[in-house]
């Protein structure tokens, strides 16, 4: 019996929904969380997101607009989109008076202030125990019962492992770690190579140019790593090579389908977060900051501002100097 019985999530997403799926098949009292009342009234009597369609959502998940009795669960899931997560949590934190554990589930990087996550939960709920949960997650697989495994994070150990707890079951495998950070830019980082390698699909660079963004993308997001302190271990597990193998290979991911319609000169895809687009400008001026060269992540920053075009920006990528693998 975990300690944590009780789980609210709070955004009513793909995400969010999924989540609070898993969450139900694990045993846990689960509230789902939706900024608009009537949009939470809707799915409340239809079972039915519009977000997440075709699945059903069970009559045991409570869903509500109401924020105080969301936050009064043992712990809360944050579903919402990278750069809306320091507005709900900011709401949140009026009412919370306990040290609830807050779980990111969200990708990316805070614009402006180029904060991660968690750190933006530490900064909006003070009372708060920030966590990560991350990793190769698609949430159709996820509210279907797909077998899918994530990473975990906190920074005490012991929270991790309870964490882990009340939301794993048999389809659902979340793997325990103090590596927040490592967690965090695995997360962030793959959104905007998805791009990358998108594009270059949709170009019809051919399978070896696939294979060779996605392997130098992961060069980036190593490099990156290890100089804000994220451990090998992590980079190269569930929340960043595993995010990174799915992201890059498959059209359902929103942020490939996006590089994917570029490449192809279409128009991208309505209505679709894509979060590697809001990512890219502030990882760029993360890795900056650190003195970090991320080309691939910098081609897609300066393809979505329109600083370059497609064509530009692969023929700057093939003709930099040559250089040791590293
Ligand atoms: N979809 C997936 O497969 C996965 C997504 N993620 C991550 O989860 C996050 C959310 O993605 P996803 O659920 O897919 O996106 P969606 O676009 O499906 O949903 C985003 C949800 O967030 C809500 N929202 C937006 N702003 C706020 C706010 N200020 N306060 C509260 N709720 C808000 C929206 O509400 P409204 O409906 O009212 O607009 C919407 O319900 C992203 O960071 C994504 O990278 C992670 C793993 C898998
Ligand atoms: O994060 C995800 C899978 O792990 C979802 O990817 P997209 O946001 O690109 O759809």
């Amino acid at each position: 019996m975990t300690a944590l019985q009780s789980v609210a999530v709070i955004g009513a997403g793909a995400w969010g929904t999924a989540l609070a799926t898993v969450a139900a098949r694990a045993g846990r009292n689960v509230t789902l969380w939706a900024r608009n009342a009537e949009h939470a009234a809707r799915i409340a009597s239809t079972r039915d997101n519009p977000r997440l369609p075709g699945v059903r959502i069970v009559p045991e998940i409570i869903v509500t607009s109401d924020l105080a009795l969301a936050a009064r669960a043992d712990m809360l899931l944050i579903a919402t989109p990278a750069q809306h997560l320091r507005g709900a949590v900011n709401m949140l934190a009026s009412h919370i008076t306990k040290a609830v554990p807050i779980v990111a589930c969200a990708k990316g990087i805070e614009h402006g202030t180029h904060k991660f996550m968690t750190d933006v939960i530490a900064e909006a709920a003070p009372h708060a125990q920030p966590a990560m949960l991350s990793g190769p997650s698609f949430a159709d697989d996820v509210a279907c019962g797909l077998p899918t495994a994530v990473t975990l994070a906190a920074s005490d150990e012991a929270l991790a492992s309870s964490l882990v707890q009340a939301l794993g079951s048999p389809t659902f495998r979340p793997y325990h770690s103090t590596d927040i950070r490592g967690v965090e830019i695995g997360g962030a980082a793959k959104n905007v190579l998805a791009i990358a390698v998108g594009i270059a699909v949709g170009r019809k660079l051919g399978a070896s140019a696939q294979a060779a963004l996605t392997t130098r993308g992961f060069a980036e997001l190593t490099r990156l790593g290890r100089a804000l302190g994220a451990r090998r271990e992590t980079l190269t597990g569930l929340s960043g090579l595993g995010d990174l193998i799915l992201t890059c290979s498959s059209p359902q991911s929103r942020n490939f389908a996006l590089g994917l319609a570029l490449g192809r000169g279409e128009q991208p895809p309505a209505g679709k977060l894509a979060e590697g687009e809001f990512t890219a400008p502030v990882l760029i001026e993360l890795a900056a900051s650190q003195n970090i060269e991320l080309p691939v992540s910098e081609a897609v920053a300066s393809i979505l501002s329109g600083r370059s075009t497609i064509d530009a920006a692969i023929s700057a990528l093939m003709t930099r100097p040559f250089k040791a693998e590293e």
